[in-house]
């Protein structure tokens, strides 16, 4: 993807440090950046996913809703493909307002990571969930942590935008920023509901190695094998109450940057566009973030992991009853403010896992955003 104008580019950048609200994304396997912006007003807060229901915009919502981190759906007063008309409209926006874009907008600071605590952290917390699957309260439980560090004075969310799309060709790139939620880059995989008219698709995706080179590794051990089962299981079980024809593919190996994952394909129909919310509410959190039985693992994992996942393991995407959907599950990403990025990510755990192995997995994922810094 090429670079746009300065002009623009400063814009983007300076937007990131206002108090409007837009999201940058780009759809995997094309080239195009589309730009979603609310002219004017707060975005719109949701009490959950199912208010989602018959709305258009783009989403963002919380792995667990508050009022610190709620679910906002910007309203699409302008939606721009490619650099081109998105300069004009960016242009056109900057010429209507008279804003002075100051720092104070993203400057909600975060204090860095200590590297040992946190390995010491985790530790102790995995050591939690891991007596809870092997007493057989849960089935699979996915545990997660964050990361703080210090930006590079120079900076540019942009940059780090367009990097990530010319790396990471396979993935749902976005850059997205309200005042309510702050700024996100991300880089994911996995799609939560994408689909338009009658014809629905969602993933099960799960199960986690790195790529060898340039080739991809197929031989999948049984704990990676079980661990994507489960969330197939249960995403063929929540389907099937919404929608017909149910067509399966998979599961097969899917590469992801620098990983490969086990992916099931799962097509559908459904008969109106008018209950998008009450499925994605359904659906989400998928046993890929969160763990089995789900309501018991949600509140384990809201009790018991340490801090606050605020948007990631949540909803990003387009939502278009009326048109094209691509909602995605926000992984592989970074809360971005003025000199720090922040970065999440997590694994799923079954008794047999080892806190050594899952602990790299967790730097393996957060690998994706810091190569794009
Ligand atoms: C929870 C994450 O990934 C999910 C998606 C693919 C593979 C996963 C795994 O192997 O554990 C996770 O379920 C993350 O990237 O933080």
């Amino acid at each position: 993807m090429n670079l746009p104008g300065t002009t623009i580019h400063k814009l983007i950048d300076n937007l990131t440090r206002s108090p409007f609200s837009f999201a940058l994304y780009r759809l995997p396997w094309t080239d195009e950046p589309i730009l979603v912006l609310q002219e004017e007003e707060d975005v719109e807060v949701l009490n959950s996913p199912a208010a989602l229901n018959g709305k258009r915009g783009f989403v963002m919502t919380p792995f667990h809703q508050t009022e610190e981190y709620p679910a906002v759906l910007i309203r699409p007063d302008k939606v721009a493909h490619e650099w081109e008309n998105i300069s004009q409209s960016l242009e056109a926006f900057a010429s209507s307002i008279s804003f002075e874009f100051s720092s104070s907008f993203n400057s909600k600071e975060k204090r860095s990571t200590n590297a040992q605590e946190a390995k010491e952290k985790y530790e102790q917390v995995f050591s939690r969930f891991i007596s809870s699957l092997e007493d057989n309260t849960f089935k699979k439980l996915v545990l997660s942590r964050n990361y703080t560090q210090a930006l590079e004075g120079d900076f540019s969310p942009l940059t780090a935008f367009i990097r990530a799309c010319n790396n990471y060709p396979r993935m749902m790139i976005s850059l997205c920023h309200t005042p309510q939620t702050g700024t996100w880059i991300g880089s994911t995989p996995e799609i939560i509901l994408s689909g338009q008219d009658t014809e629905w698709h969602t993933v099960a995706l799960a199960g986690t190695m790195p790529m060898q080179g340039e080739i991809m590794p197929t031989e999948w051990s049984e704990k990676n094998q079980n661990e994507q089962a489960f969330v197939s299981e249960y995403i063929r079980q929540t389907v099937k109450r919404f929608g017909n024809k149910l067509k399966e593919k998979g599961p097969y190996t899917a590469r992801a940057g620098q990983l490969v994952h086990l992916k099931t394909d799962f097509h559908f129909e459904l008969k109106d566009t008018a209950h998008l919310g009450d499925i994605v509410q359904e659906l989400h959190p998928t046993p890929a973030v969160c763990g089995l039985p789900k309501e018991e693992a949600y509140h384990f994992i809201l009790n018991n992991e340490g801090y606050n996942r605020a948007y990631y393991t949540g909803i990003i995407g387009w939502l278009d009853p009326q048109g094209e959907t691509t909602l995605y599950v926000n992984l592989r990403c970074m809360n971005i403010t003025d000199k720090t990025a922040t970065f999440y990510a997590g694994g799923g755990i079954l008794p047999s896992s080892t806190v050594e192995t899952e602990w790299e997995e967790t730097q393996q994922k957060m690998n994706t955003m810091r190569n794009i810094l």
